[in-house]
Parts: structure tokens; sequence; C-alpha cells
């Protein structure tokens, strides 16, 4: 990938949105004219969707792009200070173009998003040009390294070729042509489905410092008299980062898989089947939110789980959890993802497969659920016998729960309905039920992949111990979300008290090859950056040399003892 993932740069947006935007929306005339200047870094684009006053509703967005016949442009505008475009990565000192999302009228007429190359700044100067004014919004949580910006624009005018125009056009006498479908200008589904594989990354550098400092750091003493144990031996350590551990490896498939499907569905959008984008929307509008709040969260145990040192910048875990927790944010915040992949794909399915329609891809469970419900139910009703031990039936464990949870929600929206509640209004009040539908599903899809992964390890050591780690996987969320599975009925309290059980025991499994399962992520050191995941664990020698650098040392007495305490003594 020709984008750095491991830390935020000013060119980010240029390479992993700018390049893509082109390549996916724009004319072979317009590839020439500006992805070859781009490439060659004389172009430095980024992508300004986001306003100060929308980023979510795409919609509502207000930046004009209106088209004059008369001098053959567009004249791009930011009417309300709502508008100026806000947030966008390297917008406010580095590039001097912008793909700028705005409202397109012509002859009078609205027609909605669409994507305008805009320059900004002289190719030579750098100067801002005539009608842009531009900059840097201010110092952030993190990502001090990315200049994201805000671009006003006044009357700022354009060539009528300079609207990417791949699948909507605008004739030179203003007549707007549609695009093929209405849903090729959204984009980002390129982004979200990479980022799932971040998120695989984030979680593999995490547990790698925490498990390897775990394996080094001795402390307090289990058997009286004894040596300080390694703290990797005590339960609750394990308990909090093999898991992590679990989902690392699991996310790192999801994420392969994301990836290959993406470029599968893209290559058939390119050859004009469309078929398959709404499947591609939902499943990386869905993992994103999924692996990102999971990872988000996770990183934070890693980094808990190494004590005050996990808390020094010198074990790259506050880094780590810094540059990572705006993608749960960014490209789609991850509430109005997961409704997206309710609303727009799980509960439309399950209307489908209701009246007997036969359903393909990701939600063809769907279909095997409703048949179930036209059988008669089995007298006991009770919860089918659990095996703690069996992947394949804990999959299908995972698939009945996102049924359940999918039926939930669509029985939802239709008794608020039937309460007189508007569909926009019965959509609301069921939106937590929609979060956790698409919640599960995306839980089943990863558990799914997990097990399916396995199948394809010819090694059986190396099978053997990723089975564990995807029963652990598999486990620990049941036992997470034992909620949702006693409420479907698909688990007794008995079974849940095994399911524990059976966690401990693998935990112990796990815990003899922990520390080779994070080396086989071969994270090198320069990548991890963390003097606490060193690989050689010579941690406290490298820990005191890494204090030493500190720029306050630099000095045995720092300026300020003379600057502020003398005189402070001197007045008491
Ligand atoms: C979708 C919304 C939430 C709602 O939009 P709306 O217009 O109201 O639409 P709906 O009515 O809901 O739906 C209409 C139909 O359209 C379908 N739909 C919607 N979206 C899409 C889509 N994206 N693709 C396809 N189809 C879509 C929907 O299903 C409906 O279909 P149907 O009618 O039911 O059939 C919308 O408002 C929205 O998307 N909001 C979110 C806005 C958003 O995402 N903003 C992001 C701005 S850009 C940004 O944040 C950038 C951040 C930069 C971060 C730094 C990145 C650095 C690069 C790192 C890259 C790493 C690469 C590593 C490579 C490697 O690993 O190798
Ligand atoms: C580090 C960083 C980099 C970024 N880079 C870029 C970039 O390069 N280009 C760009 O264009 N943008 C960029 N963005 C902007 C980003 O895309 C938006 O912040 C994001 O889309 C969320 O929109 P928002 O900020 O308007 O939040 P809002 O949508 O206002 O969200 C606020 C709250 O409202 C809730 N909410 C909103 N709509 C709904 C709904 N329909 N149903 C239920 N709840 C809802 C959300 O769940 C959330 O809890 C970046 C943001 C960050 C933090």
């Amino acid at each position: 990938s020709c984008v750095h993932p491991d830390r935020p740069e000013p060119l980010d947006l240029h390479l992993g949105m700018f390049l893509p935007t082109l390549l996916n929306q724009a004319t072979p005339e317009q590839m020439e004219r500006f992805f070859t200047p781009a490439w060659n870094l004389r172009i430095i684009g980024t992508y300004a969707q986001t306003e100060m006053g929308h980023g979510t509703h795409l919609r509502g967005l207000e930046t004009t792009a209106t088209f004059d016949p008369s001098t053959q442009e567009f004249v791009l505008h930011s009417p309300t200070i709502s508008s100026i475009k806000w947030w966008p990565g390297g917008l406010g000192k580095t590039s001097n173009h912008a793909i700028v999302l705005a409202q397109l009228h012509t002859q009078g007429r609205c027609h909605g998003l669409h994507a305008f190359i805009v320059p900004i700044r002289d190719m030579d100067t750098h100067v801002p040009l005539p009608g842009v004014v531009v900059g840097d919004i201010g110092p952030k949580f993190g990502f001090s390294e990315v200049d994201n910006g805000f671009l006003k624009l006044e009357h700022v005018r354009i060539p009528l070729d300079n609207m990417l125009m791949k699948f909507a056009k605008v004739e030179p006498d203003g007549t707007y042509v549609k695009p093929p479908s209405a849903k090729l200008t959204y984009g980002m589904v390129f982004i979200r489905s990479m980022i799932v594989g971040q998120s695989a990354l984030a979680l593999a550098k995490s547990c790698t410092i925490a498990i390897r400092y775990s394996a080094v750091r001795h402390q307090s003493e289990l058997r009286p008299g004894e040596p300080e144990p390694q703290i990797l031996n005590y339960q609750t350590q394990q308990h909090k980062l093999f898991p992590v551990l679990a989902a690392a490896y699991a996310f790192t498939f999801v994420g392969q898989y994301m990836k290959d499907t993406y470029r599968r569905i893209s290559g058939d959008i390119h050859a004009g089947d469309y078929s398959q984008l709404p499947e591609l929307h939902a499943l990386s509008a869905g993992l994103k939110a999924f692996t990102t709040w999971a990872a988000n969260a996770a990183i934070e145990v890693c980094r808990m789980s190494c004590g005050g040192h996990g808390y020094s910048r010198s074990s790259a875990l506050p880094d780590i959890y810094v540059e990572f927790t705006p993608t749960c944010t960014y490209e789609g915040e991850n509430t109005v993802m997961m409704l997206q992949t309710a609303s727009r794909y799980l509960v439309k399915s399950y209307r489908q497969a209701s009246v007997g329609q036969r359903l393909q891809g990701s939600v063809s469970y769907l279909s095997e659920a409703a048949a179930q419900r036209l059988r008669p139910r089995p007298v006991s009703g009770g919860a089918a016998p659990l095996s703690t031990q069996d992947l394949l039936s804990l999959v299908h464990l995972y698939q009945r729960r996102a049924a359940s949870l999918v039926e939930l929600a669509a029985k939802s929206i239709q008794q608020e309905l039937q309460r007189g509640r508007s569909q926009e209004e019965a959509w609301n009040h069921s939106s937590i039920d929609l979060v956790r539908a698409s919640d599960a599903h995306c839980h089943f899809v990863v558990v799914k992949l997990f097990v399916d992964k396995l199948e394809q390890v010819d090694d059986a050591a190396v099978k053997a111990v990723l089975s564990t780690l995807a029963l652990l996987y598999a486990l620990k969320g049941l036992a997470d979300n034992s909620g949702d599975f006693l409420q479907a009925g698909l688990l007794t309290v008995p079974q849940a008290t095994r399911v524990s059980a059976r966690i401990k025991e693998l935990l112990e499994e796990l815990r003899p090859d922990a520390v080779a399962l994070v080396d086989a992520f071969d994270l090198n050191d320069r990548k991890l950056n963390s003097v606490l995941g060193r690989y050689d664990g010579n941690v406290y020698e490298h820990l005191y040399e890494w204090a030493r650098q500190s720029p306050l040392n630099a000095t045995e007495v720092h300026e300020s003892f003379h600057k502020y305490l003398k005189p402070l003594r001197s007045r008491l």
C-alpha cells in the first residue's frame, strides 16, 4: 500500500482518498490530466466532503457548484459559515487541490452531491488562489502530524471538465446526465474496507507490546516465598490479553476477506455490474464500525494491562490509541454505519426472506431463519445442546443470534408503525435494536470467517493453536453477549456457566504459545516503536535510556528553577 498505515501523515488523504477517488470516478481524459501529476506529487490533493455543519448527513451538505453555460464553468461557493469545508486531512497547508463534494446546480435544478476537482493553491508559490480561504483547524486529540484544514470558497470558478464525470455528466449546454446508479457517487467504500485491516494491525501491535511486556514483567507473589512471577501467569492478565490476541487474528482474516471482496466487487462495478454494491456497502460499513469499536476498546485494555509504563509514550500504546480512535468517527461515524447496515440491508433482507426469497451473500442465513419460522417449533423450545469445543456449532449459534436480533428489530419497527408512528419515527424508535442487529450480524461474519479460514490451514500444529484462538474468540463473545443468547433462547444458565469454565481452560492452554503467537505477527521493533514490546525483552535498560533522552534532561537544572521557583521562594 502506498499509504503508511503506521503513523498519520499529511499525504494520507492524497494517497488514501484523492488518488482512489480519481481511479473510481474520473474519465480517461481526467485521469490523464489529473492522475499522472498527482501520482508524481505535482498535484497534492485531499478529499473535502465534511463541512463545519455536516459530516454524516451528506444530503445536508451546503457547498454549491452552479454551472454557468456562458463560460462553461462551475462556480463553487460556501454560502454559510456552516458550509465551510472542515476536517479534510492535508487541507490546511499541504494540498494544492481538493476533490470538493458539492450540490450540483444546473439549468435551475439541484442534482445532489457530486465531486469536483478544485485547485486551491498556486502550483508554484503554494499561495491560496483567488476566492480560496484555507487553513488548519487547530490542535486536535491527536493526528498532530496532519494538517486537517478548513476551506471557504468564494465564487471560485473551475472548468466544466473539472467535475468527475465517469458516472454522472453535465453537457456543455448544462443538461444533466444521470449516473447508471445514484449510489456510485457516495464513495468511501474503499477506505471503509481498508480500515478493517487497520483495526487488525492496531490490535496486533497492541497485544504484541502487552503480551511481550507481560512475559518480562515480574510482579507480586503467587506462591509465598517464591520469586515474583511473570504477570502473564496471572489469570486476570490472560483474561485481558488473550481475547485481544484472538481478535487480532480474527480481524486479520476479516481484513483480508474485506480487501478481497472490495477488489472483486469493484471489479464487477467497473465492468458495469452494480448488483453487489449493496452487499459491499453494508459489509464495509458494518465491519468498519464493528472492528474499530472493538479495537478501540482493546487498545486501552492493552495499555492498562502494562501498568504505569503503559501510560509512558515509550510503550507506544498511547500513540497507537490516539492515532486509531478517530477511525470510530471518520469515514462514517460508527453508529451511523451500523444503522446503514441494519436499515439498508438487514431489515430489507429480512423482509425479502419473510416472503420466501432465497438470499445470497452474508445474509443468506436470514432465508434459513425465515424457513425455520414456518416449521413447527419443537415442544421443548429450549436451547440446543451447546458444545464448547465444536466451532461449527458455535458459528451456527452466532448465526441464530443474528437472525433473532434482526427479527427483533424488524418487529420493533412493525410495532411502532402499529402504534401509529410514521416510518421515520418508527425507525428512530427502533434504532437501538437496529444497531444491536448489525453488531450481531458483523459478529457472526467475523466468527464464521475465522472458522472458514481454519479450513485453509494445512499445518496441524498451527491449525490446532488457531482453533484454540477461534474457540476463545467465539466463547468470549458469547460470554460478553450472553444476554442476547439467553434472551433468544439459545443459551441456558448452566450452559453459560460451562462457557466461563471453558474460557479459563483455553487461557491456560494458550499461555505457552502466547509470545510465539504475537511474534508471528512479525512486527519488527521499528514498526512497533515500543520499549515495552522490544523483541529482545530488554525493557528496563532501554526504558532508562529512553527517559534519559527526554528533552527535559538536556540540563541538570532546568531553566524553570531560575525563572519561577527561585523568584517564588524569595517572595515567600
Ligand atoms: C449513507 C448515509 C449515512 C446516508 O446517506 P443518504 O443519502 O441519506 O442515503 P440513504 O437514504 O441512507 O441511502 C440511499 C441508498 O444509498 C445506499 N448507500 C448509501 N451509502 C452508500 C455507499 N457509500 N455506497 C453504496 N451505496 C450507498 C443505501 O444503501 C441506500 O440504498 P437503497 O436505496 O436502500 O438501495 C450518508 O449520509 C453517509 O455515508 N454519511 C457518512 C459520511 C462519511 O462517511 N463521511 C466520511 C468523509 S471522508 C473522511 O472522513 C475521511 C477521513 C480520512 C481518514 C484518514 C484516512 C487515511 C487513509 C488511510 C487508508 C488506509 C489504507 C491502507 C491500505 C492497506 O492497508 O493496504
Ligand atoms: C481525524 C479526522 C479526520 C477526518 N478527515 C476527513 C477528511 O479527510 N475528509 C472529510 O471529508 N472528512 C473528514 N473527517 C470528518 C469525518 O468524516 C466526520 O467527522 C464524520 O463523518 C462524522 O460526522 P460529524 O463529525 O458531522 O458527526 P455527527 O454526524 O454530527 O455525529 C455526532 C453524533 O450524532 C449521531 N448521529 C448523526 N447522525 C445520526 C443518525 N442519522 N442517526 C443516529 N445518530 C446520528 C452520531 O452517531 C454521533 O454520535 C475527519 C474527522 C476526523 C476526526
